[in-house]
């Protein structure tokens, strides 16, 4: 099945983002708390823009089940994934409603963002924009379950976060693999690399995105 190859093309790239300070920050429950705030004004807009990108691949797909699938996630982004936000918020004892009204566009998210538009733009066929969306679950569901697999988070005050995408994401996922898959059964070769090209560079957004907040990049910090 093509999303199953891409799944594995995409490891090194999740065991990356395992190693990088965010993730490692998050296992032993001392990650900074300037980074947990800058995440979560960048993750609160970035959320709003997912969720109108949703919106885009509703006209697109053929599919009465899917569609009433998708308008649930709306909701369920439109509220910022309410719990693993609280969750970071409450680590780092930040007000979650105040800190999110100072959020921006830092440039790796504004990348992400447009990367997500440009394919909802360019192409008809929603596979092009679901390859560029689909890492989002994946790639935090598969963080999540390599943590847990750790099982060394008793006592972590984010235990909570990791638990949240073990569980939410499945179902999904699912969705948006059928989709792809059936595409790709009639997809031309050259469409089958823009895919997996779409696929590969949100997995890498992904990771500049953990990076983005560490770092706490800003336009100004050019
Ligand atoms: C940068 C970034 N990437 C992924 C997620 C996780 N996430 C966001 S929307 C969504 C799917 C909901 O339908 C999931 C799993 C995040 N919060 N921030």
């Amino acid at each position: 099945m093509f999303t199953k190859q891409l799944k594995k093309e995409v490891e090194p790239i999740i065991e990356s983002i395992y190693n990088d300070p965010f993730i490692q920050g998050i296992i032993h429950g001392n990650l900074k708390k300037e980074a947990v705030k800058h995440y979560l004004k960048a993750d609160s807009l970035y959320l709003n823009e997912f969720a109108k990108i949703y919106s885009l691949l509703i006209p697109k797909l053929d599919d009465r089940k899917g569609i009433q699938f998708l308008l649930g996630q709306i909701d369920f982004v439109m509220n910022g994934e309410v719990d693993a936000h609280y969750t970071l918020a409450d680590y780092a004892g930040i007000d979650y409603k105040a800190v999110i009204e100072e959020g921006e566009w830092y440039p790796s998210s504004d990348h992400y963002i447009k990367h997500m538009y440009y394919n909802a733009y360019r192409y008809s066929d929603a596979s092009f924009t679901i390859c560029a969306m689909a890492p989002c679950p994946y790639v935090y569901q598969q963080l999540a379950l390599k943590i847990a697999e750790r099982n060394d988070l008793e006592g972590n005050p984010l235990k909570p976060w990791v638990d949240f995408y073990c569980t939410n994401m499945d179902e999904l996922i699912g969705h948006l693999d059928r989709w792809v898959d059936e595409f790709s059964e009639t997809a031309s070769d050259e469409e089958l690399n823009i895919l997996r090209k779409n696929f590969v560079e949100s997995c890498i957004h992904e990771k500049r995105f953990f990076n983005m907040s560490y770092n706490i990049e800003t336009w100004e910090g050019y």
